[in-house]
């Protein structure tokens, strides 16, 4: 039933090809329990009145499982999916094309919600919350709007910035779901199942370690899980074990917090150029030429969970843990303030 039509979505990350890692059903889903446990009431409840079921935001960093999510819900409703994003939906006639090809019930996924056009989000207001589409024909004088009566649907927005979401909008979820970073055990149980599925199986420590070092994403194990494979196939046994997943991902450059190059980059930039903060989010974007949302979608996320910085209304500060994570003393002031 999942038709994830490419000419929709022309840039796919390399991952969400990958169907074989990909949980098919909730029960297989791990993780995010409150999101799962309420998700199947919802499914349960539309399936039993036969309609279709409330518009669903889900919002969270990058690779904990909206789309996959998604998917399932789909599957689950026993409804077609159809797949699209902000950005590729350029003018309302793009959106109105289909909304009008969708099949009662079916699921429609916009990923990168927050990105759409005002002109097409106008479109989508109607849609969402009567099922119909106003369409404007012609210019200027000539100019007159037709109503279309569409099929009841169920909207699943995707979004890594639910602050960028304007209010009309965010208002007509019925269903917004936030997605919390996994915690170790849940990853390991994921790495643990996706290297039985790649065929090298992982001891138990070896899949706590990738685990450990995943950045509380499931995407993110999943891509470790691989590399560590690789090196087990070629300079090991094909067995993971803790000491060839330790050698494997410090020669990626994963350190034992599970922090990658980027964000020991932005650590040290902060240590070393700003003795610690606070210092804007322009500054820092500039120095590391990173833009401003990847650092406030991808890098600062995690580091804020593990409590390695503080947001303060002046700017980022290193926490404590951020100066001993580094090998680093903190200056005075800081060690006073964070001690
Ligand atoms: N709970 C889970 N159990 C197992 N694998 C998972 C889980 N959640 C996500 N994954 C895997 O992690 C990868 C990323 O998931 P997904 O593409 O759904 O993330 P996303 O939140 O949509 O990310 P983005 O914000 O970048 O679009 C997929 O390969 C998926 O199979
Ligand atoms: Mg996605």
């Amino acid at each position: 039933m999942v038709d994830a039509d490419p000419t929709l979505r022309p840039d796919p990350l390399p991952e969400d090809n990958d169907r074989a890692l990909r949980p098919q059903g909730l029960d297989e889903f791990i993780g995010q329990a409150e999101a799962r446990a309420n998700l199947r009431i919802f499914i349960q409840s539309a399936r039993q009145r036969g309609e279709a079921m409330d518009h669903t935001l889900f919002h969270g960093p990058p690779g904990l499982g909206k789309t996959t999510l998604a998917q399932i819900m789909a599957r689950e409703l026993g409804v077609n999916f159809r797949m699209t994003s902000g950005p590729v939906l350029a003018k309302a006639g793009d959106l109105a094309a289909i909304l009008t090809n969708l099949e009662s019930r079916d699921v429609l996924f916009i990923d990168e919600i927050h990105r759409l056009n005002p002109a097409v989000e106008e479109v989508l207001y109607p849609a969402m919350e009567d099922f119909e589409l106003d369409l404007v024909i012609g210019e200027g004088p000539a100019a007159r709007t037709v109503r279309i009566e569409l099929q009841p649907f169920t909207l699943v927005g995707a979004t890594t910035r639910m602050g960028l979401l304007t209010t009309p909008l965010r208002d007509r979820f019925g269903i917004p779901t936030r997605l919390q970073f996994y915690t170790v055990d849940e990853l390991h149980e994921i790495v643990t199942r996706n290297a039985r599925k790649l065929g090298a199986p992982a001891e138990d420590d070896g899949a706590r370690e990738i685990a450990r070092r995943s950045r509380g994403t499931p995407r993110i194990a999943g891509r470790l899980l691989r590399r560590v494979v690789d090196f087990a196939i070629v300079e090991g046994d094909g067995r993971i074990t803790r000491d060839l997943a330790d050698g494997a991902l410090t020669r990626l450059g994963v350190d034992n917090l599970g922090l990658d190059g980027a964000d020991r980059r932005y650590l040290k930039l902060i240590a070393e150029n700003y003795a610690g903060g606070p210092v804007g989010i322009e500054t820092l974007s500039a120095a590391l030429s990173e833009s401003r949302d990847s650092l406030e979608e991808v890098i600062e996320p995690y580091l804020l969970q593990q409590g390695l910085i503080q947001r303060t209304p002046r700017g980022r500060m290193l926490a404590q843990k951020a100066w001993r994570h580094l090998g680093m003393v903190a200056p005075k002031r800081q060690s006073d303030l964070f001690g």
